[in-house]
């Protein structure tokens, strides 16, 4: 095992997440007094489930395996029933517990089935993407997707650790790589230029999972999500400068029916956002026109259909963050100076998106 970085989480219930190589007897650190553990998974992580599922039996925990439908096909309130149904018929108790390992999809579910089992037990995620590492398994958010949009159903739940094996990124496709650096670039937006700088100056360094760089980007961008979430758990405020860039990246996902990455249409929503921000003339044309470059150079959408724009509205109106019908943004006033943009005008909404349609 190579160097563990150990961030803590600090807040009402803290805990630490753990970024590293070979870290797959966490779990069982992280729950001790568990009688049966819940392995949730979906079809790509099914080696590292197995593999986690016999360290458990070697250490005299029952383990459940239970496979999930992959990516956004598992956030849906059939498949938490299922895996209700399999903790039921295994008859977990409150001491037992769930691990969810996959990407931020399966962590949403496997944390979104643990804090609704029994009202809530105690569960690790093990983030094998880079979108769940840096982002998807911290910060106690889960959940599930609806008919009406995303992630409209869930809990506040923090999990007792976080687990980040870097050596799962092996076998992460590039395409995925690549929607996860999306929500690494929106920290160094919101937070830390830092992160920026070493995006823009070697690309194919920040893109390589094995390297230094990728693993000062991940811990930079967990370290910008500890900060917020440690202190809000609940997004009653500061929490809601991690929803930049979502507002649209939602809707558009919506639009295609949980289809895209959501890395993908958050990239999209970076630039949406800029676009929205300097058009109300809170954000230099340089900054935003950073986005635009961050975006492409990482080789991910700058742009949607622009026919799409009456679906995407109407879908952004049930933001979570949205008030009664007034929509609420999330903009930049300068680098690393989130802000709210509040009831912004529908023909500002529709020229910045007049910067992102595309044939
Ligand atoms: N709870 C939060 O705070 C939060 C934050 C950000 C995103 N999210 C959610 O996370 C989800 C996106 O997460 P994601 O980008 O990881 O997508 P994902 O979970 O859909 O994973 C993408 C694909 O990569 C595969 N995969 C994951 N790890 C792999 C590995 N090591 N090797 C091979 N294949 C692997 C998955 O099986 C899937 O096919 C969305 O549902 C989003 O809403 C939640
Ligand atoms: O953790 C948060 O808070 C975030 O907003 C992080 C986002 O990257 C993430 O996609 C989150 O799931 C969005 O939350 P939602 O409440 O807008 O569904
Ligand atoms: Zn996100």
């Amino acid at each position: 095992m190579d160097e563990v970085t150990r961030i803590p989480v600090g807040g009402e219930r803290p805990y630490d997440v753990l970024v590293g190589r070979g870290l797959l007897e966490e779990p069982l650190r992280l729950l001790p007094g568990a009688d049966r553990v819940a392995v949730l998974h979906a079809a790509p992580l099914k080696g590292l489930a197995d593999t986690l599922a016999t360290r458990l039996q070697a250490a005299g925990v029952a383990p459940l395996l239970v496979e999930v439908p992959d990516a956004e096909a598992g956030k849906r309130i059939d498949v938490a029933a299922d895996c209700w149904d399999r903790l039921g018929a295994a008859g977990f108790t409150r001491t037992d517990a769930v691990v969810g390992v996959g990407g931020g999809a399966v962590t949403d579910l496997a944390g979104f089935v643990a804090a609704c089992w029994l009202r809530g037990v105690r569960w690790v995620p093990v983030a094998t993407s880079l979108l769940g590492m840096v982002d998807a398994a911290v910060g106690g958010k889960t959940g599930i997707n609806t008919a009406a949009g995303k992630n409209l159903v869930g809990a506040f739940h923090p999990p007792a650790g976080v687990v980040c094996d870097l050596a799962t990124l092996d076998s992460l496709p590039p395409a995925d790589l690549a929607a996860g650096m999306a929500e690494v670039v929106k920290c160094g937006f919101i937070a830390d230029p830092v992160i920026l700088d070493l995006v823009e100056r070697d690309r194919a360094a920040a893109l390589d999972p094995t390297g230094a760089v990728a693993r000062e980007l991940i811990e930079r961008a967990i370290r910008v999500k500890a900060a917020v979430v440690a202190g809000d758990l609940r997004e009653s405020g500061v929490r809601e400068v991690l929803n930049y860039g979502h507002t649209l990246a939602h809707a558009i996902e919506k639009a295609e029916g949980f289809r895209w990455r959501h890395g993908d249409a958050v990239a999209v929503g970076l630039v949406y956002a800029a676009s929205l921000a300097r058009l109300a003339g809170r954000l230099d044309a340089a900054t935003a026109d950073r986005h635009r470059a961050a975006v492409a150079a990482l080789g991910l959408p700058t742009g949607y259909r622009a026919d799409a724009w009456p679906e995407l509205l109407a879908a952004m109106r049930v933001d979570k963050k949205a008030r009664g019908s007034t929509l609420r943004f999330v903009v930049l006033d300068g680098l690393a100076r989130p802000a709210i943009l509040e009831g912004p005008d529908d023909a500002l909404l529709r020229a910045a998106y007049d910067e992102v349609a595309q044939p």
